[in-house]
């Protein structure tokens, strides 16, 4: 079991934006939280990464309450927020070690762990180099290798593409594909972008704050009777 969610309902001032919301991921598979925008993916998040409290529901890590037990919880956890949050002026490598620092590792880990996700990601080569010298899919592939840094077995991306060209979204979204297929680390990838969605992942789809849909997106196209998941979205969401 890795995250389950019970029962969440969230409100900013008297704006229900969350409503009931019931699901509970597959351990190392890609689920793909899907939504328009303001659907309410980014108050989930944050719930989810502790930034907001829980007004109602609890959230459930390998069974244990986020709640009661924080801690353990967060070190099995990984993050990608929507903004970019590398430091512009430090070498790729020094972003990395700071951060592994900040998870207790020592300087000889930092750098070996850092290493190994650049490696991974292809971008060992750019270690040395200021973050400000790459590209932007470049640095999405950093800050996720920096998510990694404490091997987590859950990994949160919050529309990690946003702002990047389509070859760079497709590179960045087979990524992080590959880390379910090898690593079988559990993805929830929250996106707006159908294209960004297969068939096979476990698709939720989140609209105006409620989950109006929880399955693969094969079995949605087959509840819905249609023949795309573009189709299915546009049905239940009334967006194109
Ligand atoms: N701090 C806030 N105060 C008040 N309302 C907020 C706040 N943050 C978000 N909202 C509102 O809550 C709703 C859900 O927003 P949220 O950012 O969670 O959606 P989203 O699916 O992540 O959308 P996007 O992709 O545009 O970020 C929206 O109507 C938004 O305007």
């Amino acid at each position: 079991m890795t995250l389950a969610v019970k029962d969440i309902g969230f409100c900013y001032g008297k704006k229900p934006v969350l409503t009931d919301i019931n699901f509970a991921l597959d351990a190392g598979r890609f689920h793909a939280l899907l939504g328009p925008n303001g659907a309410g993916k980014s108050t989930l998040f944050g719930l989810l990464t502790r930034l907001l409290a829980l007004q109602q529901g609890d959230i459930l890590f390998a069974g244990q309450s986020l709640k009661k037990h924080p801690t353990e919880a967060m070190r099995k956890i990984g993050v990608v927020f929507q903004q970019n949050a590398l430091d512009l002026d430090l070498t790729v490598r020094q972003n990395l070690m700071y951060h592994s620092a900040l998870h207790g590792l020592s300087r000889k880990q930092s750098r070996l762990r850092g290493d190994q996700e650049l490696e991974r990601f292809g971008l060992l080569g750019r270690a040395n180099d200021p973050v400000r010298a790459l590209n932007g899919g470049h640095r999405r592939r950093v800050e996720i290798a920096r998510a990694l840094l404490h091997q987590p077995t859950l990994l949160l991306l919050d529309e990690p593409t946003a702002g990047l060209d389509i070859a760079s979204r497709k590179a960045l979204n087979d990524h992080v594909r590959q880390l379910c297929a090898v690593d079988k680390i559990t993805v929830l990838w929250a996106t707006h972008l159908i294209e960004e969605v297969s068939a096979q992942d476990r698709v939720m789809v989140l609209h105006q704050g409620r989950l109006l849909a929880d399955g693969s997106g094969q079995a949605l196209c087959n509840k819905t009777g249609t023949t795309s998941l573009a189709e299915t979205f546009e049905l239940l969401t009334g967006v194109d």
